[in-house]
Parts: C-alpha cells; structure tokens; sequence
C-alpha cells in the first residue's frame, strides 16, 4: 500500500501542469490529471516544459492521465482535488464537474484568482474542507508546452466552513503545503485568505483587463501612460472596497504590484486568454467586486468601466463561439 496522498487535478494549463509538476517532484503524492483537449497529445509525448524553478526542456507525464472525472475514480480515493481551470461560475460549475470524485474525506483545493470563488463549493459541500491557493507565478500553456516564466509561490489556506472545526481546517490546509513545497519553491500557511486575496485582487482587478482591453503587456501599458492614467486610480478603488469589506490593505501594494513583474514586458493570464479569443475571468475578478462596492457604497468609477466594457468583449466572444445569438432583426425602441 502506497502512504502517498492521492490528488486529482482538473485544469492543466500554465498553472495546473506545475502545481501537478510540483506534487510530483516532492515525492508525497501521486497524481491523477484530467485532462481534455491535451490528453491525446500528452498521453503520447508528455507535456514539454520550459521552468524558471524546475529547468527547461523537460517532458513531464503525471502519473496517471485520464480524459473524464469520472475515469479518475479507479485511482481514487482522493485526499484532495486540485482545481485550476480558468473561474467562470457563470459559464461552467466546476463544483458539480469536480463532484463525481468527492468523497466526504476529500479536501478541494481552489488555485484560481478572484473573490467570492468558493461559493458553490461550500454550498455544493458543506462537510469538506474547501481550501484557496493564492497563486504568484507566471505560466501558461501552448497547446501542451508550458513556458513557465516566474517563480511558483503559493500561498494555501482555508476558506472557513463554519461545518468544520478550524483546527481540522488548518490541518489539512497545513498538510497539503507539506505536500506541494519542495527546493525550488515557495508554498506557505495562509492564515488569512480574505486578506490575501483582496490583496492579490489589487493587480488583477487592474492590470489584468486594462491589458486584455488594449492588447499589451505590462510594459508597454507603462511607458504609453496607461499605469499613471488608469492603473493607479482603479488600484485605489480596489484598496477601498476591501476596506468596505473590513481588508485594511497599505498604499504601499500599489507600487509592489506595479513592479512586481519588473524588468519583464509581463502578459498577464487575461491577455492571454483575450488573444486566445477564450472567455475571460470577468465575474470574479471584477463583477464581484464592483457588487460590493455597490452594497457597501463604494464609488469605483473606473472599476465599473473596466467590468462594462469587459462585459461586451465577453458577450463578443460568446457569440463567436455560439454560446449565444442575438435577434436576427436590431431590437430598437419603439
Ligand atoms: N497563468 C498564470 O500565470 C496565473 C494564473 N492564475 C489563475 O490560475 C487559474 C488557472 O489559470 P491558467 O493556468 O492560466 O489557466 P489556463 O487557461 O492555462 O488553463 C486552464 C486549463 O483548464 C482546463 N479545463 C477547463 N475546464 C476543464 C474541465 N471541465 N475539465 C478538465 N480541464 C478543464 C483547460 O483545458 P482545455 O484546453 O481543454 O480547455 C486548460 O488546460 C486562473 O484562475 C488564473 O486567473 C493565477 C496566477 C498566475
Ligand atoms: C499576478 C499574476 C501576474 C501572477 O501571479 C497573475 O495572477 C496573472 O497573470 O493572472
């Protein structure tokens, strides 16, 4: 009998495919990856990998690949379920994707960004301990070679199930960081995951959209003045709803998470996704937000802007992708 915890990961892209790298390379678990549109190819030649932590030209096949959730049971039982696809509640559950391989010991572990991310798991599963990764790295996924960029650091805690007592959660919380750390990179406790993620909010309510709007990378949104003009005041805003929200964050994080991605000419994970012509995180990057200032009446003229123009790029690309139609003949006022 194997003591290794079990894992399955759902979403091996640029952040999955090294969390799942991760795992395996500390030696405590194996894992099981579900993968869809890259399983022929990686069941054939493995993911390529390019890594800033691990080295480049690695071929990285996790332990056992499977096409469907519910193919993955015969490797279960698992101790946690890892997901890491893009957070689009309004599109896809992934709580009732995941469910099939949930059982009332399995812990799942959310490494997505945004606020209000958790919802339908603890309503999905009210007696598991639902955890959130806070993700600083750089990665994604070319048809099933990952460029790897900037060093994987996590932070992983619990987001508190009042089912459950806190020691367990912490246990567990504390047992998956065990798990994913190794020498080449940086996992920790999150003892406060409502401060951590509005703190993390701060870069990608911002920077993230205004990039994907305007198609350029960090770099160049500096230096053609969109940092000073647009980034600054929407970062502000963001500083305000976490305070209506009782997150005290520093006006020092605007600066940090400005430079956070110096010297690079950095493409956050939008951009990326924009260019691929994927749906974006709009809801629980910036709906979110935007309705707890509105609750809590918080004025965020330039987040509302960046999240209605957001709308329409995503409404476009649905419509592309024939998730919706509109009326034949222009509904105009009669
Ligand atoms: N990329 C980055 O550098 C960072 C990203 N993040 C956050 O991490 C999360 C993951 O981002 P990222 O790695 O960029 O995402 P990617 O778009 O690179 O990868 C998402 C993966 O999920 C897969 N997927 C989606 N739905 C399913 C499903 N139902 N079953 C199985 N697989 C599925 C996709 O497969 P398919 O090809 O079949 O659609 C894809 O491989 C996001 O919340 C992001 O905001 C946080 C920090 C940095
Ligand atoms: C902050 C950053 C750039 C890296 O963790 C990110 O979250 C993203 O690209 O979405």
């Amino acid at each position: 009998m194997s003591s290794k915890s079990k894992v399955l990961l759902v979403g091996s892209g640029g952040v999955g495919t090294i969390a799942s790298y991760a795992l395996e390379y500390a030696g405590k678990t194996t894992v099981t990856s579900v993968l869809r549109s890259d399983y022929d190819r990686v069941m054939e030649k493995g993911f390529s990998i390019n890594s800033c932590d691990y080295g480049n030209g690695l071929v990285f096949k996790p332990t056992n690949v499977v096409n469907s959730v519910e193919a993955s049971k015969v490797f279960g039982p698992f101790d946690f379920v890892v997901v890491a696809t893009k957070c689009l509640p309004e599109v896809t559950n992934m709580i009732d994707v995941i469910a099939p391989a949930i059982t009332i010991d399995t812990a799942i572990v959310l490494i997505q960004n945004g606020i209000g991310i958790e919802t339908e798991a603890l309503a999905k599963f009210p007696k598991n301990v639902i955890l959130s990764g806070v993700s600083m790295i750089g990665s994604a996924n070319m048809d099933g070679h990952i460029e790897h960029e900037s060093p994987d650091m996590l932070r992983v805690g619990y987001f508190n199930n009042q089912n459950i007592t806190q020691s367990h959660q912490e246990a567990v919380s504390r047992k998956f960081v065990g798990i994913y750390q190794n020498d080449k990179n940086e996992c920790v406790y999150d003892e406060d995951v409502k401060f951590s993620r509005w703190r993390k909010l701060v870069y990608n309510a911002c920077l993230n959209p205004v990039c994907a709007l305007t198609g350029v990378d960090i770099g160049r949104l500096e230096i053609w003045g969109g940092v000073d003009s647009i980034i600054r005041k929407a970062m502000r805003e963001v500083l305000a709803i976490a305070k209506s929200d009782g997150v005290i964050l520093s006006e020092d994080v605007i600066e940090f998470m400005i430079r956070s991605d110096d010297p690079v000419y950095y493409r956050p994970s939008m951009l990326v996704d924009a260019e691929k012509q994927n749906l974006l995180e709009i809801e629980v990057i910036l709906g979110n937000p935007v309705r707890i200032a509105r609750k809590n009446e918080v004025n965020v003229p330039y987040l509302t802007i960046i999240y209605e123009l957001l709308r329409i790029v995503q409404s476009r690309t649905m419509e592309e992708k024939g998730m919706i139609e509109i009326p034949k003949e222009r509904p105009v006022p009669k």
